[in-house]
């Protein structure tokens, strides 16, 4: 019983187990089959993915390939690139090289005329401007003249009329802007008679408009723009100084210091380029900085009154901008300056009626343009000697005039007629200081021979002008020795004019002039003829001394003057060539400075190298003296006649002793 009842418990337990069995086994089935198909899905994927893979692959492969094929291209492409970065350095110099090239067959030295308009309430009837050219030629007249006297012709690079405006202006001043940038000392200035418009042209009538702008404001606006654009290949540092010279003086128009030190001028250049080194320097990074400089020099320039302009400036004003310049690849430097000058006016001492210390203003001024004069003419005349020390002005500008410096002159004219005597003189001026540098182009075409000799007839022409001149002044001084009581010898002697005094003109050649002043008749002296004798005689003031010239005769003289009683025919020759007036003395200087002078004054028949050029003369026969006439009468022949040229060439010798006389003789014929 117990085996039977243990095996019916085995049975139940087997039928247990088997269902327990049964069941794991369905359950082990079911799992089998979800893990059959999730392999099945994991597979289908995969093999999705292995899809995807091998295109990717593909599609890396080619990208790989065309970034390979770009990435050659690109390199080939750097390469030209790196080239050409190579030589943007060489291409900017040459650039640079035939800019300046450009502007140096322009010429050097330049020299542009611009004459005013007409003022609120002038009168625009009586005007002295007759004819403005394109071509730079200018024709002035003294409507209240008649005859060839009135008329003159100058020639410049440039003549800007009345209508011109301060844009067009500076249109051709630009390109000495781009000169300074790339290392070349450029000297930009005003000349011209008080109230011509000097200070207009260089600052402009108001600062706060653009438009209004004079050539200071604009060069420094192009400077600071230029040297922008070439930020990448130079980096340039700018900076001011401002001076004036009143009274040959120099002194600091920006000093902060508020003591108005006087300053010193060192005459050889500087390791640092800087001629004024007491002068305070302010570095500038901007217009604006620049614009702040300018107004606090202008406010401290010296200013006074005279009987032409309540506010006329007595001294000139000089602006240095300095431009350094490191090439951001080789760390070269350059260095240049730009100056702009405001000069004082330049009327003569007489017509301002100045006196005191008015009177010693004016002379300082006289004396500085003189000796500005002097030096450009000498350099325009390439002459061996360049008379930089002769006065604080040259001394300061010595850096900016000469060399490979780059010089710009406006010539301001106001074409009124009252004022038709100071704009004739401002002209000669001009013509003086630009008579031959018309540039390399022009001189290429005129032979140096030609050119040599167009010279010497032009001096000849000027000498016997002089000596027109001179006759024409002792036919006044006897008028007026005479007595010729028409209040004209208080207006035409100064007494105080260094003139008279310094050239000291002989008894004995006194007497030789009433000699040839009778021969005349007994012409009274017109005002205008007043005015040019006291114009000479104050002009002599800013000459130099007459010891100076003494010495300098004696220097060039003595040979030409061999053979012959010399204490009288010294005084008798300086007389008849002409050389006892004041343009004459610089002629000598200029002669013994080792160059023949341009002298393109020109005198109604008397031309000037351009207006022979333009206009040459027909050779007038031999003047015919009769045998038994008197020196005087031979004079008045000469003078009446106009300018014979074999009547008065004999006296040429004097100072062409080596230029070949011949050759002057058949040159001058045939013209
Ligand atoms: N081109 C011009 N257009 C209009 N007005 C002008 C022109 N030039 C000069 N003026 C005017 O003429 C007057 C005198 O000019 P400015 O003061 O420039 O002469 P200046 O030669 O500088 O005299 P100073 O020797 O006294 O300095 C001013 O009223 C000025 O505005």
């Amino acid at each position: 019983m117990n085996l039977s009842a243990f095996l019916l418990i085995s049975r139940k337990k087997v039928k247990e187990l088997e269902t327990f069995s049964e069941s794991k086994s369905r359950r082990w089935k079911n799992k089998e089959h979800t893990y059959k198909s999730f392999i099945n899905y994991q597979f289908g994927a995969f093999q999705e993915l292995r899809a995807a893979l091998e295109s990717m692959k593909h599609e890396l492969l080619m990208t790989k390939r065309s970034y390979s094929k770009e990435f050659n291209y690109l390199g080939v492409k750097l390469k030209v690139l790196a080239e050409a970065a190579e030589n943007y350095h060489a291409v900017l110099t040459e650039n640079r090289k035939l800019y300046n090239e450009v502007q140096d067959l322009k010429g050097n030295i330049r020299v542009y005329c611009r004459i005013r308009p007409f003022l609120q309430g002038q009168s625009k009837k009586h005007t002295t401007i007759e004819y403005v050219g394109d071509d730079g030629e200018l024709i002035v007249t003294n409507p209240l003249k008649q005859g060839k006297e009135s008329r003159r012709l100058f020639k410049f690079n440039k003549v800007f009329s009345p209508a011109t405006t301060q844009e067009e202006v500076f249109v051709d001043t630009r390109p000495l802007i781009r000169s300074v940038l790339d290392g070349y000392n450029v000297c930009i200035f005003a000349y011209g008679q008080t109230g011509s418009g000097k200070t207009y042209t260089m600052s402009g009538p108001n600062v706060l408009s653009k438009g209004d702008w004079g050539v200071n404001y604009r060069a420094v606006h192009d400077l600071f723009q230029i040297s922008q654009s070439r930020r990448n290949s130079i980096y340039y540092e700018v900076s001011v100084q401002m001076v004036e010279i009143y009274n040959e003086q120099v002194r600091d128009l920006l000093s902060t210091g508020g003591s108005q030190k006087r300053l010193g001028i060192w005459n050889t250049a500087q390791p640092n380029g800087l001629a004024v080194p007491g002068a305070s320097m302010h570095p500038v990074k901007s217009m604006t900085d620049v614009l702040e400089f300018m107004n606090i020099g202008l406010m401290n320039r010296a200013t006074g009154a005279t009987a032409l302009n309540e506010r006329s400036s007595r001294s000139h004003s000089v602006l240095t901008v300095h431009v350094r310049g490191t090439d951001s690849k080789t760390n070269a430097l350059l260095r240049s300056s730009l100056h702009l000058v405001d000069l004082a006016g330049s009327e003569r001492v007489d017509r301002s009626e100045a006196t005191g210390e008015r009177l010693r203003e004016a002379q300082h001024i006289n004396k500085s343009l003189s000796a500005l004069g002097d030096v450009i003419s000498a350099l325009a005349q390439k002459s061996s000697h360049v008379p930089y020390r002769n006065s604080k002005l040259t001394q300061l500008l010595q850096s900016s005039l000469g060399g490979q410096a780059k010089t710009l002159m406006f010539v301001q004219l106001n074409p009124d007629v009252a004022s038709y005597s100071e704009t004739v003189s401002t002209l000669k001026f001009a013509e003086r200081v630009s008579g031959v540098e018309l540039g390399t182009a022009r001189s290429n075409k005129e032979g140096k021979d030609v050119r040599e000799l167009m010279d010497q007839v032009a001096y000849l022409k000027d000498t016997i002008a002089r000596k027109d001149e001179e006759i024409e002044r002792l036919q006044l001084l006897k008028a007026n020795v005479n007595g010729a009581k028409r209040g004209l010898s208080s207006l035409c002697y100064d007494s105080s004019s260094p003139r008279r005094h310094s050239i000291g003109i002989s008894k004995q050649s006194q007497g030789q002039s009433r000699a040839r002043g009778s021969g005349f008749g007994e012409k009274a002296a017109d005002m205008d003829n007043c005015s040019k004798y006291s114009d000479e005689n104050s002009e002599a003031g800013s000459h130099q001394s007459m010891d100076d010239f003494r010495n300098r005769k004696q220097l060039s003289l003595p040979s030409k003057l061999s053979g012959r009683d010399s204490s009288q025919n010294l005084t008798e020759d300086i007389e008849l060539v002409g050389f006892g007036d004041v343009d004459s003395e610089e002629r000598l200087s200029d002669i013994s400075d080792g160059g023949l002078s341009m002298g393109t004054e020109t005198d109604g028949s008397i031309c000037s190298v351009v207006e022979y050029t333009l206009f040459p003369e027909v050779a007038k026969p031999a003047e015919t003296t009769p045998p038994n006439s008197t020196t005087a009468d031979a004079i008045q022949a000469e003078s009446t006649e106009g300018p014979s040229v074999s009547s008065k060439l004999p006296k040429a010798p004097l100072v062409f002793a080596k230029a070949g006389v011949d050759k002057i003789f058949s040159f001058v014929i045939e013209q």
